[in-house]
């Protein structure tokens, strides 16, 4: 199990995307780069603005037409997909990755049976005749925890609550097999608990289907049980990588900080104040130099507000970019592979 989750199964490389209205450029992402092994779930987590989605919906070429990729590389299992042709595209698609969003209703049509629907991805992503797609739609709702699947099947998306709507877009989008899923914000639009269903699902299906996950959260409580490793965003960047432990026991950006300060936590009393960070990220259409979280930090020095933080390595997991934790490691106080 240790040696298949050393696959690697995506690389993004310094990947930047930016946007171009009346008023110019608009730097959505702005060089990105990580790699995500077979079966492993990575958490993007960042405020809202950060560039999580823009750069996720840009591993399936999703960049609307305002934007345009300026630089990096896409490459799943050592291929890129920004190089790709419209049929190679086109079979990646749902058939090898697939994505699900926040609000099912914008994806499921209200007009058709789930059973129609799923039916019809079906006929698209496999070569099943009409029986076994029957069969296979009965066991992907029955995977996905929806009872009575062959009474439900012939309901419309109306009829099903928010949460068991999620669950039939996921059903629908492992109807593929896929290797990797890119799950946007999926448990946003739902109350606490049926979040923490929906986590639960997928981790399961992770554990019995072996598929990679792309999490993309604003709350880093939600990605902490699901998680093996978590990227960070300010801004466009990653601030601080790591694994889910670093991230929760060993965090080191302020942003990273403020960001789980300023979620509720599961496992200590409720009525701890929650502490929102202030101010506001920055105009991604008039980027300055310097950090672009230094107007927002609590320990920002003068050199945060004139020049980017390189990426500092603290060992093989663990990245960040911030001055404060440069200066403390040359100081001796935090320990560094020296790479910066
Ligand atoms: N179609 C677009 N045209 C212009 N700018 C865009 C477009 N889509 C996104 N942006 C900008 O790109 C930046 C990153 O947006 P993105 O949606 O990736 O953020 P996010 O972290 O996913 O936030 P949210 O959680 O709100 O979706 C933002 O500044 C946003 O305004």
């Amino acid at each position: 199990m240790e040696t298949e989750k050393q696959e690697e199964l995506l690389k993004v490389n310094n990947l930047a995307i930016s946007f171009y209205n009346k008023s110019g450029e608009v730097q959505a992402v702005r060089g990105i780069t990580y790699t995500l092994h077979k079966g492993e779930v990575l958490g993007i987590v960042g405020e809202s603005g950060s560039g999580k989605s823009v750069s996720s919906h840009g591993i399936l070429r999703l960049t609307p037409d305002t934007g345009k990729v300026k630089s990096g590389e896409i490459l799943f299992h050592g291929k890129d997909i920004l190089k790709m042709s419209k049929k190679e595209l086109q079979e990646l698609r749902g058939n090898k990755i697939a994505m699900i969003f926040q609000d099912p209703m914008t994806s499921l049509d209200p007009l058709f049976t789930v059973e129609y629907q799923l039916d019809e991805s079906l006929k698209k992503h496999t070569k099943l005749d009409a029986q076994a797609r029957k069969k296979r739609m009965i066991e992907l709702l029955n995977l996905v925890g929806i009872n009575q699947p062959e009474r439900r099947v012939k309901q419309y998306p109306y009829e099903f609550s928010g949460g068991m709507r999620q669950r039939v877009m996921i059903a629908m989008a492992l109807s593929c097999d896929p290797e990797l899923l890119i799950a946007d914000e999926p448990t946003t639009a739902l109350d606490v608990t049926i979040q923490a269903q929906i986590v639960e699902l997928l981790k399961e299906l992770k554990d019995k289907l072996g598929m990679a996950i792309i999490f993309i959260t604003h709350d880093l409580g939600v990605v902490s049980e699901i998680c093996d490793k978590i990227i960070v965003m300010y801004a466009g960047k990653i601030v601080e990588e790591g694994t889910s432990r670093q991230i929760f026991y060993e965090r080191k950006h302020p942003y990273t900080e403020g960001l789980l300060a300023s979620v509720p936590k599961l496992d200590t009393d409720s009525s701890e104040k929650l502490k929102p960070i202030k101010g506001n990220p920055p105009d991604m259409s008039c980027v300055k130099p310097g950090c672009a979280f230094a107007p927002r930090c609590g320990c920002a020095m003068q050199i945060c507000v004139r020049e980017e933080a390189p990426e500092c390595e603290l060992n093989e997991t663990h990245n960040v970019s911030c001055w404060q934790i440069i200066k403390k490691a040359m100081e001796g106080q935090v320990t560094a592979n020296g790479k910066e």
